[in-house]
């Protein structure tokens, strides 16, 4: 049986207008993306990575095709709670506490108080942040503040969760614990993912599926289903099959900026 699709792009195109004239930014892209699935999209900077993203999550309108969220308008679908957005940059307020962070979202939903709490210590363990609640962004590592973040895009249980870049400004011992945290916790809540990269490696230990992008103008030069396991140890990495698809990435990459 083939899982219903939650997110389908059909000739997407999405061309700003600027005072320098069009940019392209996406176009005729074409993609499912499954339930449960794990995609992340990798490519050269200005390749439209963030663009697809901001389409989906309904912050950006395109200007060709079709786009539909969890069977809705992206529109509809952001109307709707369909996602949750985590950022490059933590973006917590930093008056705050981790907990009042979390709950932002929540109060602005207008959850009950008991409901608040039993979703803020839910999430907060889910991230393996227990007992941090009442610290401010400041007490806590750059991982730390990021995985709050995490717990703040989880905390309203949204079917699908968009991440741009979450783990770029942190060194690679940090990122490596993140991923495998990040694999833990998709298995667990059986979420899917859209997760922007400019790492190889990452995007082939984290994904299901690699959507390469090419840039000027934007578009998808290649999909990759991951042959890997499920069960993902880091040393996978070192493995024949990890190399391979590593390998199928960068000549994505390099064929698509020989193109544009
Ligand atoms: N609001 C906007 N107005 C005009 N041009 C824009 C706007 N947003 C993005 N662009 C342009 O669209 C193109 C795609 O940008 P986008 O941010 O999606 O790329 P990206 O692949 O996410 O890049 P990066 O990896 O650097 O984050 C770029 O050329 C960018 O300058």
């Amino acid at each position: 049986m083939t899982a219903q699709p939650v997110i389908r792009a059909k000739d997407l195109n999405l061309t700003f207008q600027t005072n320098d004239g069009p940019v392209h930014a996406l176009k005729d892209v074409d993609l499912d993306v499954s339930k449960g699935e794990f995609v992340s999209f990798i490519g050269p900077s200005g390749c439209g990575k963030t663009t697809f993203l901001r389409c989906v999550a309904g912050l950006e309108t395109p200007t060709g095709g079709s786009l539909t969220v969890d069977g809705m308008t992206p529109d509809e679908a952001r109307k709707a709670r369909a996602y949750g957005y985590v950022f490059q940059a933590a973006g917590l307020y930093p008056w705050r506490t981790i907990g009042g962070n979390i709950r932002l979202p929540l109060e602005i939903m207008g959850y009950s108080s008991s409901e608040k709490a039993r979703r803020v210590k839910e999430t907060l363990e889910l991230v393996d942040l227990a007992g941090f609640e009442k610290k401010y962004p400041w007490q806590l590592s750059g991982g730390m503040q990021q995985r709050a973040s995490i717990a703040r895009a989880l905390s309203f249980d949204a079917p699908i969760l968009l991440m741009d870049e979450p783990f770029g400004a942190l060194d690679e011992i940090v990122r490596d614990r993140l991923n495998e945290e990040l694999l833990k916790l998709w298995d667990r809540t059986q979420k899917t993912m859209l997760f922007v990269t400019h790492s190889i490696p990452e995007a082939v230990y984290l994904s299901t599926k690699i959507v390469v992008m090419s840039p000027r103008p934007g578009r998808i030069s290649d999909v990759i289903d991951s042959p890997l396991p499920k069960e993902r140890p880091l040393d996978i990495r070192d493995s024949r099959e990890f190399i391979e698809v590593a390998h199928r990435v960068r000549e994505g990459l390099r064929a698509g900026m020989e193109v544009a």
